[in-house]
This record gives C-alpha cells, structure tokens and sequence, in this order.
C-alpha cells in the first residue's frame, strides 16, 4: 500500500492520468522466458533472437527468366539489320551448377531461377531469339542489343551475408516466416507465452452453460478476456467465477501469483455494497497497489497492483470498460513481455463522422469502426457509448480519444483514434 492510504477511501480515491497509469504499470513489465518451437508453430508469436542473415541472397548470380544467358558485350551495336549469332554450349536447369565456361559468342540455355555461368553477365528471354540448328549444333540470333545484368540477380541483391533484419520482440506474420525459411531457420527461439488467469467476481454472474435465471447474467468477461489474451500471444488460464465474498477472493487470488505471470479480475472494483475488489487491495498486505482510479471513460475504477513482478489488474465488470482497460493496460504489458519494444497502440488522426454531444470529465475512449472514403479517414462510435454495452464491442476496430474538457466535439472534427484491429 502507498503512502496515501489514510486520505484514501472507497470513494475518495487518487485518481491518476492514463499515460501516469501506463508508466508506472510499464515500470515493473519484464520479459518472460524464451522457448524453441518448429518454425511454422511460431506465427504470431515473438522472436527472442535477432535475425542476422547468415548467407546472401540469393548465394549464386541466378537468372530472373527463361532464355540464354549471354556476353552482353557480344549484343553490342547490333540490330536487326546486323544480328549475331551464338552457339549454345549447354542447358541449365534450376539446381544444377553450370559445367562451362561462356565465352565470346557463346550462350547457354537457362532457367527462371537456374544459376548463371561464368563468364555471362545478362540473359536474354526466348521470346527475344531465333534457335535454328545447323551442322548438329544450335545456334540463336539476337536482333538487340542487351544490357549487362538484364534478368540477372546478383549475389546479395535482396540481402547481403551479415545484413540486421529483425530484432528481438518481432511479431512473426507471413513475412518474417519466409525470411526464416529461407535461411535455414526451422525452429526458433519465442518469447514464452505470458500465462494470465482470468477471474471474474460477481455473485450474479452464471457460467455459460447454464440456463438463464431471472436477474443474473452469463459471465462473458472470463471469454473476453480470454479472446483478448490469446490474440496478444498470451496463455489464459479461464478460472471459475467468484461469488462477492472478500476472503475468498484473498485466498483464491492470492495463491495465482505462484502459478501464473498475471492475474485479472473482472467486477467489483467500484464502490457498489458488494464491490470487494477496493477491499482487497486495501488489506493487500504482500502486493502494492499502483491506482485504483485512472482519469477515463470507460473504466475510471479499474485498479492495478504487482506482487514481486506479477500484476494484478482488477478491470471493471462492465464489459464496455473491461475491454478498453484490457487494450489500455494489459494488451501493452503482453507485449512487453514478450520483447515487444512498441508497446503503446499506434494513432491516427481522423475526421469524426457524427456529433459526440457527451461532456468529457475524463479523457474518453470510444468503441469505434473507422472508414477511408477518398483519402480521408473517418471515425464513427459503433454505437451509445456506455462501459455497460458489448454489442458495440464486435464491430470496433478503433477507439476515439476524446479529451478531457469542453462540450463535445461536432462532426467534421479532427480526432485522434487508437488502432485496434482488422474487421473482416
Ligand atoms: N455510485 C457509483 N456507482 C458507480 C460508479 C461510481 O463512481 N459511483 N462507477 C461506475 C463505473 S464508472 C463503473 S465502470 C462501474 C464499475 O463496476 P464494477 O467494476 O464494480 O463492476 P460490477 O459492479 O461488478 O459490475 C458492473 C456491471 O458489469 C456486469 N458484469 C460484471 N461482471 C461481469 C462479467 N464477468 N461478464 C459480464 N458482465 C459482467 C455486472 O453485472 C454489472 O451490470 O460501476 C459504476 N457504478
Ligand atoms: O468508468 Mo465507467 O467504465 O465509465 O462506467
Ligand atoms: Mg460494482
């Protein structure tokens, strides 16, 4: 517990910025461990090695068509007038070393991908030659001149031996998987996943499998959570819900310290009669609280706390305001976690789409789909803008920060908004 604890009460609490939040929240982030797994099984995870590329690439001068690799030298001045005839010593498949030498006049046949011989520095496609055969050997005639390396790769061309491609932290997409692939990389070292139990308090909340009673509601926030977690690479551990009793949440809480990296809560952290979460980390004698209000909309309750480096988020039971404390606090310490060097949501400046008439006490986030209608972007809330509604949740790809102060904004307005994901 801080210093404050005397000034503080369930109603009267310290309420801190969402960039102070985040900082102090940053300041006990640390990496997990590290585990190797076959290349393929790493999609979506992060590397916990750099890539440096052990070779060139490509590692031979390799021809970009199929055609014949010749001199460009001997295609000097020539036209159609004044063509050239080669004779062609050999053929080339991809994989295969060449057996000769190309010297003046010379040409051999060669594949897409196929290594060039020495002493050819261009390839011509066959489109763009005359075979004929005379005396048992074949020739072509070439009608234009070539440039020296038309079609031709060079050794190193896409990466040079030694060159940095990837740090720590990477996200592994499509991309990074071919890059491994090609140099030999068929398993990797990951960042472990982060292991998050997931608990969600309130005495009417009914697992969901169970049919509907009058008055309660099924637990979605566990699955939220969960869903969130795994998309940021993160093991989650789907715990039983808990009823409003304090000494049980003490007891259950506590000993998830030993077998998880974090724990989160959902409920109770407001200031309700049946609220215990204010409770618990006021006699939270082995933790240290580090807020329990943040300056926003939704969520201003949510409340957070580490235990030797394992941290305790208590998001809000709304679903509305557990899913932004999720994207706020929690997707950013996912990441870290796991090397991730920018760990804050990228923003982007758009044009907001219709008139936002709620006065802003606090700093706002709003559930949002943005659109690119002829180079401009546009925002729009998906819908009320209330921490108690999910539906909006499915079709947000974006939040709205809306500042702290004034009377809302108008449509037209520049704002800014939080990236959140891909709606397909
Ligand atoms: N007098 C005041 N009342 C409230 C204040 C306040 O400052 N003074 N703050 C409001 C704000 S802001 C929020 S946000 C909520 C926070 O609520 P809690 O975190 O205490 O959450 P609960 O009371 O447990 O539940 C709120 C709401 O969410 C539903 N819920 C809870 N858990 C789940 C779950 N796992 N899945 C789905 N839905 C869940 C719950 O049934 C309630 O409807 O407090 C305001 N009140
Ligand atoms: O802080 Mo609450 O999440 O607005 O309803
Ligand atoms: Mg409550």
């Amino acid at each position: 517990m801080d210093g404050n604890k005397e000034v503080q009460s369930k109603f009267k609490r310290k309420i801190v910025q969402v960039s102070e939040a985040q900082k102090r929240i940053f300041e006990y982030t640390q990496n997990v461990n590290t585990e190797k797994i076959p290349l393929i099984e790493s999609v979506g995870r992060r590397l916990a090695q750099e890539l440096i590329a052990p070779i060139d690439l490509p590692h031979f001068r390799r021809s970009g068509m199929d055609g014949y690799a010749i001199r460009a030298i001997d295609t000097k001045d020539i036209s159609s007038l004044d063509p050239i005839v080669l004779e062609v010593i050999e053929t080339i498949p991809s994989g295969k070393v060449p057996s000769q030498l190309i010297s003046t006049k010379q040409a051999a046949r060669i594949m897409t991908g196929a290594m060039l011989p020495d002493g050819a520095d261009a390839v011509i496609m066959f489109e763009m030659t005359e075979e004929f055969m005379e005396n048992d050997k074949k020739y072509i005639r070439i009608k234009r001149e070539i440039r020296k390396r038309q079609n031709v790769t060079e050794i190193g061309e896409e990466i040079e031996s030694g060159t940095h491609l990837m740090d720590k932290g990477r996200k592994i997409g499509t991309g990074e998987i071919a890059l491994l692939a090609t140099f030999g990389f068929h398993s990797i070292e990951v960042y472990s996943r982060p292991t998050v139990a997931i608990i969600s308090t309130g005495s009417e909340l009914q697992d969901i499998e169970e049919s509907l009673e009058l008055g309660k509601i099924r637990n979605s926030n566990t699955s939220m959570i969960a869903s969130l977690v795994l998309e940021e690479g993160g093991s989650p551990v789907l715990l039983d819900k808990l009823p409003d009793d304090l000494e049980l949440a003490k007891s259950k809480i506590s000993e998830l310290f030993h077998t998880v990296d974090l724990v989160i809560t959902t409920g109770g952290v407001s200031v309700g009669d049946y609220d215990i979460m204010y409770d618990f980390f006021d006699q939270w004698e082995e933790g240290n609280m580090l807020f329990n209000k943040v300056a926003m909309r939704p969520g201003s309750p949510t409340t957070v706390g580490v235990f030797q480096n394992h941290f305790l988020f208590a998001l809000s039971g709304n679903p509305g305001a557990c899913f932004v404390g999720f994207e706020l606090f929690i997707r950013p310490v996912l990441k870290g976690m796991q090397g991730c060097k920018q760990v804050y949501p990228e923003t982007f400046t758009a044009f907001l789409d219709e008139d936002f008439t709620k006065v802003n006490a606090f700093q706002r986030f709003i559930r949002a789909t943005s659109r690119i209608e002829q180079g401009s972007v546009y925002v729009k809330p998906t819908g009320e803008d209330k921490s108690s509604i999910m539906v909006s949740i499915k079709d947000s790809n974006c939040l709205i920060v809306i500042p702290a102060g004034g009377q809302g904004l108008s449509k037209g307005d520049l704002v800014t908004a939080i990236r959140l994901k891909e709606l397909e």
